[in-house]
Parts: structure tokens; sequence; C-alpha cells
């Protein structure tokens, strides 16, 4: 039987590991998931010092990926502790150092911190991938969901971070789906792993649009890249690699057939790196190349109209401007809203400023996660980014990154403002 991959989970004795380890040399496989499975989320301890040695020396070495919680990153590195994101990516570059090609440190059990954030390490990159911290006691078996989710979408074809981002996904939509259910006895409960099959596929808003993904939202322009003489996939490509972490295609003077083969170009580039890729105005085209969804605005189609086009699975997105908009957003099924003109913009014309009070007042009057836009980069994305309300979640941006002489660069530079601004408003 042909194997795609294998995953470990708790390995009782050294004996069983040598067995496994001798085994994959035998009959190697695609990828190999180790969960090192030392302390449980509750904090029991379940394996040993010489199982300890087993996994160093003899499973980490042939791992694709391992995905340690800070204790058990703790335990593999001797004992350091492990107090912040900082000491979480240190820790991933140490274990790094003892074979796997890419290293996962969860950080759910980090003290202090507002979101479930996870360190991934590949060698040569960290991303910080951030989801909401959902307060419920049930709580047990998460480790062990996640690295079977992330081996499950390897299986699928998926890249390695794009199946990590996958995986913790469906973990923070679990849990949120199951906060409030009891069953058994005890500190902690399980979750509830048929949401999806109970639910209907995606009744559940939070299963669309990870709010975190508006973090970095690159907004495309045709003329932009044109100038510089760039196609809008190597300009989508280089917003990915420098950070974005979200993509709309707004190509306002594009023909409908250079439009749709520009999009499924993009599209390929998007799935690759796990990264959404949303259309401006166009539900025809969205639903042509099968985007993850749209973004419309007040003069376009209406989002319940869009919604009902676009089916219940796809993300909309609704630009608003007053409490008022944002209010109807979230009634007609809209998955976030699009806030500005945050400051003046030549990008747009005759677009209104609304300014930080604006965006404040449209980010209080609404339940759905908020984007800011318009006129914002590197010198204003912080004070964008410290208005002080939960559901801001990041900025959309257009000419910062597309009108320059280097996309990667100019977005490498925003995200780490974006990076330095979040950690300060936590
Ligand atoms: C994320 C985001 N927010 C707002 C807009 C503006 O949309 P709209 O008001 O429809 O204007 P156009 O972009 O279509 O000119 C946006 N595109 N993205
Ligand atoms: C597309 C768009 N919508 C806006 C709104 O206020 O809804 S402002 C805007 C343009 C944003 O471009 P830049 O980052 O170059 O200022
Ligand atoms: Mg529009």
């Amino acid at each position: 039987m042909h194997v795609d991959v294998v995953k470990t989970g708790m390995l009782p004795s050294l004996g069983i590991v040598k067995v496994l380890h001798k085994s994959l040399r035998e009959y190697p496989v695609p990828a190999l998931v180790v969960d090192p499975v030392m302390v449980s989320t509750s904090g029991d301890v379940l394996a040993g010092p010489s199982i300890l040695a087993g996994f160093r020396n003899e499973l980490l070495p042939m791992a694709d990926l391992v995905t340690p919680n800070i204790k058990e990153a703790s335990v593999l590195l001797g004992g350091v502790q492990l107090e912040s994101v900082s000491d979480m990516r240190s820790a991933a570059k140490l274990i790094h150092d003892m074979g796997p090609r890419n290293v996962l440190v969860k950080g759910g059990h980090l003290p202090d911190s507002l979101d479930a954030i996870d360190v991934f390490f590949d060698g040569e990159s960290f991303h910080e991938l951030h989801s909401s911290r959902i307060k419920t006691r049930n709580t047990h078996g998460t480790g062990c969901t996640l690295a079977s989710c992330i081996a499950a979408e390897l299986a699928k074809g998926s890249s390695m971070l794009s199946a990590v981002k996958d995986a913790k996904h469906f973990i923070e939509t679990a849990l949120a789906y199951s906060r409030d259910i009891i069953i058994g006895k005890g500190a902690q409960g399980p979750f509830d792993h048929h949401f999806r099959l109970k639910n209907g596929q995606s009744s559940c808003r939070l299963d669309r649009l990870n709010p975190n993904d508006l973090l970095l939202y690159a907004v495309t322009d045709s003329g932009m890249n044109r100038k510089w003489g760039r196609s809008i996939a190597d300009a989508v490509k280089s917003s990915i690699e420098g950070g974005a972490t979200i993509i709309q295609l707004r190509e306002k003077d594009a023909e409908t057939r250079e439009f749709l083969e520009a999009a499924k170009a993009c599209l390929e580039i998007c799935r690759l790196h796990g990264v959404p890729l949303l259309i401006n105005d166009r539900i025809d085209v969205a639903l042509a190349c099968d985007a993850d969804g749209v973004h419309v605005g007040q003069s376009d189609m209406p989002a319940h109209v869009a919604r009902s086009l676009l089916g219940p699975e796809k993300i909309i997105g609704v630009s608003c401007k007053t409490p008022e908009q944002a209010q109807q957003a979230w009634i007609d099924g809209a998955d976030y809203i699009g806030s500005g003109g945050v400051y003046p913009t030549n990008t747009k014309e005759n677009n209104r400023t609304i300014g930080l009070d604006g965006l404040r007042t449209v980010c209080l009057a609404s339940k759905l996660p908020v984007v800011a836009i318009g006129g914002i980069g590197t010198s204003n994305v912080r004070a964008v980014m410290e208005i002080g309300v939960p559901n801001l979640k990041g900025v959309a941006v257009v000419s910062a990154l597309f009108d320059r002489e280097c996309v990667l660069t100019e977005t490498r530079k925003l995200h780490a403002v974006i990076m330095e601004a979040t950690s300060l408003v936590k």
C-alpha cells in the first residue's frame, strides 16, 4: 500500500521509537510529521529521558515537520524557559539544527498573549501564525489534532506552510464551535471534530475567513504594475514572499479575458502559499476562476446578492465608511469590512477620507473583522494599528507596495512595521 504521509503521536518506549526509525528507513515515505508528545495540553509529562534521546537522535533528523508545544520545545532543548515569541523563534531555530526540515513551535501555553501564536521555521524564514485565543475548557487533544490535520493536508497535496495554516484554522474553528459543549468530567474536555458535518460546510462564519489573514492585505493595481514593467502574477508572488497575508486583484482597466487569465495565474501562486485570493468588483471573474471570494463596495453588487451568487463558502468583503453600512454588512452575510480612506489617497479618485476616528467608529459598530485602507504605508501604519479596537485586524495597501520598484522589499518593510506595532499593542 502506498503511504503519502506518516504522523507520529505518543511513543511510549525507546524500543518503539527505534522500531519506527528502522521501518521508516526501510520503507521511506514522502513526508513524516513528528508530534513529539511529551507534555500534554493539560500539562502531564508523557515521556521520560530515554524517549527524549530517541526523539533527538532517531526521529527528528528524519522528520519533515516537528510540532512541539512550548513545554516540549523546552524539554527538547534541555529545559530552557520559553516565555515570549522571540524565545519561540530561537527555540525553532535550535530544534531545526537537530535535523527536521521544518519546525512549528506552538505557543498555546504562552502566558500574557491575547492570540494563540505559533512560530513556523523552514530553515530560512520565520512565520508567526496568529489565531484567536478561544476561551474554552474543551482543549483536550488539540496538539494531536493539529498534527493529524497537517498530515492530512500534506497528503492532499498542500505545501508545508499551507498545510500548517489550514490545520491551525481548523483547530481555531473547531474550538470556537465547541467552546460551550460539555462532555465528560474534569478540568478539560474534548472538542468536537465533526462541526463541519453537523453544521453544514461553512455556516460557521469563522470558517471562511481567518480574521488574522487580514493583517497585510495587498491590493493590486494593473496601472502601477505596468508602469514598473511587471506582470500581476509577479507582483502577487513578490508581495506574498514579502509577507502579504491576503491578496485582492483590483484591475479596473483590464479586459475581462486578460483579467481572468491573470486571476488564474495568481490563484495558483496563492494556493501554493496558502494565501486567500479575492477579486475586486467582478463576481463573474471570481466564479470563473474559483477565487476565494470578492470585495464589493457600496455601489457594486450588494453583498447579500453576491452571497447568493457565490454560495456559503466564499469570502465576501464590503467597503464601509459609516456605522450604518457596517451593520448592514453583517446582516448581508459579509465576512469582513474594508474601511477608509483612513488617509487621503491618489489611488482612488474622489475618495472621502474618514480618518482614524471614522475608522474607529466603523469598527465599534460591527462584530466583523475590519481592515483599514487608504493612504497607508510604513510612515503611518503604526498609528492605524494602535487605534485600540480588537476587531481592527490589519491594513489594505495598494501604492505603498505596488507603486514601487521592488514589491518584495516594500512588503517586507511594511510587514516588519506591522508586526512591531501589533506586538506593542499586545
Ligand atoms: C479591502 C478593501 N477595502 C475597500 C475597498 C474599496 O472598494 P470599493 O469601495 O468598491 O472601491 P473600488 O476598490 O472598487 O474602487 C477595496 N477595494 N478593498
Ligand atoms: C481601493 C481603495 N478603497 C478605498 C476606500 O476608502 O474604500 S481607498 C483605496 C485606495 C487605497 O490605495 P492606497 O493604498 O494606494 O492609498
Ligand atoms: Mg468596488
